[in-house]
């Protein structure tokens, strides 16, 4: 894969990964690319294909991972995630950073590649803090919350690993976690606009 370092965001379902992505794609829309992954699972409310995500069939994602057409993929939470090797060529084709929203399993099987992204988890205070922010956010089913309620717990653990992330963002308070993330991309963010100057 060629092109500027990717960045891997992961951690808890819930932790604030895509109101992080969000925020760095409306400051600097044109320094980064969100790679859509696709998945099994039914489409939220306002979500739009090829937007968030691709919607897809298992058999349909079954299919596409046998022709090789994934850099990796994982089952979360009863459904099945992958990121695609054209999601990512997409973004790189424009010149941007390409930012993975991914879980700890996608981060595992993506260290076994060549794609060499910066790798950052995103975590939470407490577990009961993200009980919170996941039924506040009303998406969940209470069988899909519970799920990722347990998938969390370790992905809290699992995640201090020496060496697995780059940097470990607590997000607590969201305008001070922006800032931790802006900083530790501060360098590829300048290399990308310098070389959209020139
Ligand atoms: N620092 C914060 N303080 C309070 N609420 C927050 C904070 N960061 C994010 N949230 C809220 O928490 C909820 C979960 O955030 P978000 O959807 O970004 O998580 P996520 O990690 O992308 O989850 P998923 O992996 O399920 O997509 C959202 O409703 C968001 O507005
Ligand atoms: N391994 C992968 N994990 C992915 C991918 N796309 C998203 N995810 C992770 O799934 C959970 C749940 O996401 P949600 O949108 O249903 O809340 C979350 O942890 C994402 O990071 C992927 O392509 N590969």
């Amino acid at each position: 894969m060629t092109g500027p370092r990717p960045v891997v965001l992961s951690g808890p379902s819930g932790a604030g990964k895509s109101t992080l992505l969000k925020m760095l794609l409306k400051d600097y829309g044109n320094v980064f690319g969100f790679s859509v992954s696709h998945t099994t699972r039914q489409p939220r409310v306002g979500e739009v294909n090829g937007k968030e995500y691709h919607f897809v069939t298992r058999d349909q994602m079954q299919q596409e991972i046998d022709a090789g057409q994934f850099i990796e993929h994982a089952e979360f939470s009863g459904n099945m995630y992958g990121t695609s090797k054209a999601a990512v060529q997409a973004v790189q084709a424009r010149n941007q950073i390409c930012i993975l929203d991914i879980d700890l399993q996608g981060v595992k099987n993506i260290k076994k590649t060549d794609l060499n992204p910066i790798y950052i988890s995103v975590q939470v205070p407490s577990i009961e803090v993200l009980e919170k922010r996941l039924r506040d956010r009303q998406t969940e089913s209470e069988e899909s919350l519970l799920k990722r309620l347990n998938a969390a717990r370790i992905d809290m653990e699992l995640s201090n690993e020496p060496g697995l992330f780059d940097l470990i963002i607590i997000n607590n308070d969201l305008e001070k976690a922006y800032s931790e993330l802006k900083e530790i991309l501060a360098e590829e963010i300048q290399k990308i606009q310098e070389s959209k100057k020139s």
